[in-house]
C-alpha cells in the first residue's frame, strides 16, 4: 500500500510528512519526505492547548482552547499533505491511506488517559483519502502505556539495513525514547526521559530562540555536576519498564540560577545521562546505537552521548536513513499495519497484555467501504 505518514511531535516545531510503499511488514520502499514548520501563532495555540489539557479527565472532551487547536492542527495537516502531493507530483488517487498521529496534549497512561488532538474524520473529508488516526487509544484502553509506538518500525528499519543485533535506536525528540532490537523476539522499548523539550523551553525563555542550534549554547557552557546529580534522582529512571512520559514530566527549575550556556550544557548532559541510564533496563549491551530525531543534529548532545554510552554510536544519517522523517514514516507504516490488523504494540514495548493492533479508520464519503 502507498501510505502517507504525518507526525506533529512533542517539540511542536511542525509537521513531518513521509510517503512509504509497504506491506506493513518487511517490505518497505521509501518515498519522498517533507514537512511544514509551525509559526509562532500556531505554537501559541498549541501551548494554550497543552495548558487546557492538564484539566482533562475525559479524552473526548474538547474545551474551547482544545477545539480551536484541533481544528487548526487538522487543517494544517491537510495543507501539508496537499503541498506535499503537489510538490512531488503525486497523484492523490494513488494514495491508499494516511496515518495521522495528531498532537499529543496530555499523556497520563496511569490514568488510562492519552489525548492527541487532530480530527481524523475532518482530515479524511478534506483530503478525500482514508485516514487512520488515534493510534494510541486501543493500547492505553487495554492497559498499555500508549507509547512508544515507533519500535515496530524501528525493527523493520534495522532488519532492512541488516544491522548486527542487538541494535539500539535512540530517538531524541521533545521526549527521548529507545528501541532495543534483539537478534530474536520482540523489540524492547521505553521513553527514557527528556529529549530537546527542556532545552527548547530554556532557549525560548532566555533568548527567544526556539532551540539550541547545533548545540552551540551547550557547547560553550559547563555542566553543573551537582545539578545533574539532583536531576538524575528523579524516580522515573529506576522505575521498571514499561514506561512512558508526558512532555512536561520534568522541570528545568534546578537550572534557573545558571547562565544560559551552563543551563543548556547541564540540560543536554541530563538528556544524554538519562538515555544512558535506560540501558540498565535492557538484557544486553547493544552492539550499535543509532541516533535519530532532531537531537541528532545537536553536536553537544552527540558528544555527551558518545561519552555516556557503553557502545558505539552513529547518527541515523550515516546509515542513509532520514532522521527527521522516521516518525512520519513510522505512522505511514503503522497505518498500513492497522488496516491489516497487525499488532502495533507488544508487552515489551508498551506493557500491553498481548500484541495489539490499533487505530481508527475514517473514510471520506466517496470512498466509504
Ligand atoms: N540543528 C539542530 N541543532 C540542535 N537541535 C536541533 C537541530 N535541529 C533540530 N533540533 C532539535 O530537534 C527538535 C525537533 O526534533 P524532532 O522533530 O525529532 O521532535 P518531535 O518529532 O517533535 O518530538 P517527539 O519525538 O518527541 O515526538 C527541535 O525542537 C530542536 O530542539
Ligand atoms: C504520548 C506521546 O505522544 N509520546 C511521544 C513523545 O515523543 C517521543 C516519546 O514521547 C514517544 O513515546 C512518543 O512518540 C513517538 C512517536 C512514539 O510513540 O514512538
Amino acid at each position: 500500500m502507498k501510505a502517507i505518514g504525518l507526525m506533529s511531535g512533542t517539540s511542536m516545531d511542525g509537521i513531518d510528512i513521509a510517503l512509504l510503499d509497504t506491506d506493513g511488514e518487511d517490505r518497505i520502499t521509501f518515498g519522498p519526505t517533507g514537512g511544514i514548520a509551525y509559526d509562532e501563532s500556531d505554537r501559541t495555540i498549541l501551548r494554550a492547548a497543552l495548558t487546557a489539557a492538564t484539566a482533562l479527565t475525559d479524552r473526548a472532551s474538547r474545551p474551547r482552547a482544545l477545539a480551536d487547536a484541533e481544528r487548526r492542527v487538522t487543517d494544517l495537516h491537510a495543507d501539508a499533505v496537499d503541498a506535499f502531493l503537489r510538490v512531488h507530483e503525486i497523484d492523490r488517487r494513488s494514495i491508499d491511506v494516511v496515518g495521522f498521529h495528531g498532537q499529543t496534549v496530555l499523556h497520563r497512561p496511569e490514568r488510562q488517559l492519552t489525548v492527541q488532538i487532530g480530527d481524523g474524520a475532518r482530515l479524511a473529508e478534506i483530503l478525500g483519502l482514508p485516514v487512520v488516526a488515534d493510534l494510541r487509544a486501543a493500547d492505553v484502553a487495554a492497559g498499555g502505556q500508549g507509547a512508544p509506538l515507533v519500535p515496530v518500525f524501528h525493527r523493520a528499519l534495522v532488519h532492512a539495513a541488516a544491522l548486527s543485533m542487538p541494535a539500539l535506536i535512540i530517538n531524541i525528540g521533545g521526549v527521548s525514547n529507545i528501541t532495543f532490537i534483539p537478534a530474536t523476539g520482540e523489540p524492547i522499548a521505553c521513553d527514557t526521559g527528556p529529549g530537546n523539550a527542556l532545552i527548547d523551553d530554556l532557549m525560548l525563555e532566555r533568548i527567544g530562540q526556539s532551540f539550541d542550534r547545533d548545540g552551540a549554547a551547550a557547547g560553550s557552557g559547563t555542566v553543573d555536576r551537582d545539578v545533574l546529580t539532583q536531576l538524575m534522582r528523579h524516580p522515573y529512571f529506576d522505575a521498571p519498564l514499561p514506561k512512558s512520559l508526558d512532555r512536561n514530566a520534568f522541570s528545568r527549575s534546578l537550572v534557573e540560577s545558571l547562565s544560559t550556556a551552563d543551563a543548556a550544557a547541564t540540560l543536554t548532559a541530563f538528556t544524554a545521562a538519562s538515555i544512558a541510564r535506560s540501558l540498565r533496563h535492557l538484557p544486553e549491551v547493544p552492539r550499535l546505537a543509532v541516533v535519530c530525531g532532531g537531537g541528532a543534529r545537536n553536536l553537544a548532545m552527540m558528544q555527551a552521548l558518545a561519552t555516556a554510552l557503553p557502545c558505539p554510536l552513529q547518527p541515523a544519517e550515516a546509515l542513509g536513513w532520514q532522521p527527521d522523517a522516521i516518525e512520519a514514516q513510522a505512522f505511514a507504516y503503522l497505518a498500513v499495519r492497522s488496516l491489516r490488523g497487525l499488532p502495533l504494540t507488544f508487552p515489551t514495548t508498551t506493557g500491553v497484555p498481548r500484541p495489539l493492533s490499533g487505530g481508527l479508520v475514517f473514510r471520506p464519503a466517496d470512498r466509504a467501504a
